[in-house]
């Protein structure tokens, strides 16, 4: 087995990560469907992931704690409608939202060394948004540690318009995906003027999520993971972020 060049040790902080080893509490098992969207990077649509009292509770609990999503521009967090339009609240960690982080690592088949990150839900209202981006940063093919992966979890799609946009992930053949994501020309062009009929666009259902993988083995980043939330027209649209922060392949 091939020895990392550096260790780097990760400041395990509780305000950041959702830590406390596996919840020994009960969770009713959820039975989810998966359908597999793409290998190269893993994308995976799961069907019914959130109960609809487990959506409902989530909506209770982050109403008194949003605040305006702010963006990190290598100095500084701040307000940019220009880049991000939402709101969003960190969940105290009550025995609702312990059992979803404990699906997402169930999920992931309980990969070793990754922490989840505090659960957020992200509100958006008419022309709510979020531009094409990554979720991992460049630096994990230096440090060994990166957000390895992300769920898309919707909380709540009361709402037209606010897909989740993947412009470099082929569109699968199979009209059975038309349920989940948008078929045939679209021709919505995203705040920051990609136009999202190339790709994928997941539609916000409700209790449904996406799950991919953001790093190869090596901690470089797959291109085709670059994605957005388009402009919601009606509605509201509420989103749970599950990012998974680990120890790249190549260095556990
Ligand atoms: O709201 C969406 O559809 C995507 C949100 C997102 O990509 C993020 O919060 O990182
Ligand atoms: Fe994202």
């Amino acid at each position: 087995k091939q020895q990392p060049a550096t260790r780097v040790s990760i400041d395990l902080n509780e305000t950041i990560f959702a830590l406390g080893g596996p919840w020994a509490g009960s969770c009713v098992d959820r039975s989810y469907s998966t359908h597999l969207l793409s290998r190269q990077p893993l994308v995976i649509y799961i069907e019914d992931f959130l109960s609809e009292a487990e959506s409902k509770h989530l909506l209770e609990i982050s109403e008194s704690q949003f605040e305006p999503s702010l963006v990190w521009n290598g100095e500084e967090a701040r307000v940019d409608p220009s880049v991000r339009i939402s709101e969003n609240a960190l969940l105290d960690r009550d025995d609702v939202v312990k059992c979803i982080e404990e699906r997402a690592r169930a999920f992931q088949g309980w990969r070793p060394k990754t922490y989840i990150e505090r659960l957020r839900t992200q509100r958006y209202g008419p022309s709510g948004h979020y531009v094409h981006h990554y979720d991992f940063s460049a630096d994990a093919k230096a440090t060994g540690w990166g957000r390895v992966s992300s769920f898309m979890v919707y909380v709540d799609a009361d709402c037209t318009g606010g897909g989740t946009n993947f412009p470099r992930i082929r569109r699968p053949k199979d009209e059975r995906w038309c349920e989940f994501i948008e078929c045939g020309v679209v021709n919505a062009v995203g705040a920051d003027g990609v136009d999202d009929h190339e790709g994928v666009t997941f539609k916000p259902i409700k209790g449904n999520a996406v799950f991919w993988e953001n790093l190869k083995e090596d901690g470089s980043g797959y291109d085709e993971t670059w994605h957005a939330g388009l402009p919601v027209v009606n509605g509201t649209k509420v989103g749970l972020n599950i990012w998974n922060y680990g120890m790249v392949r190549t260095m556990e």
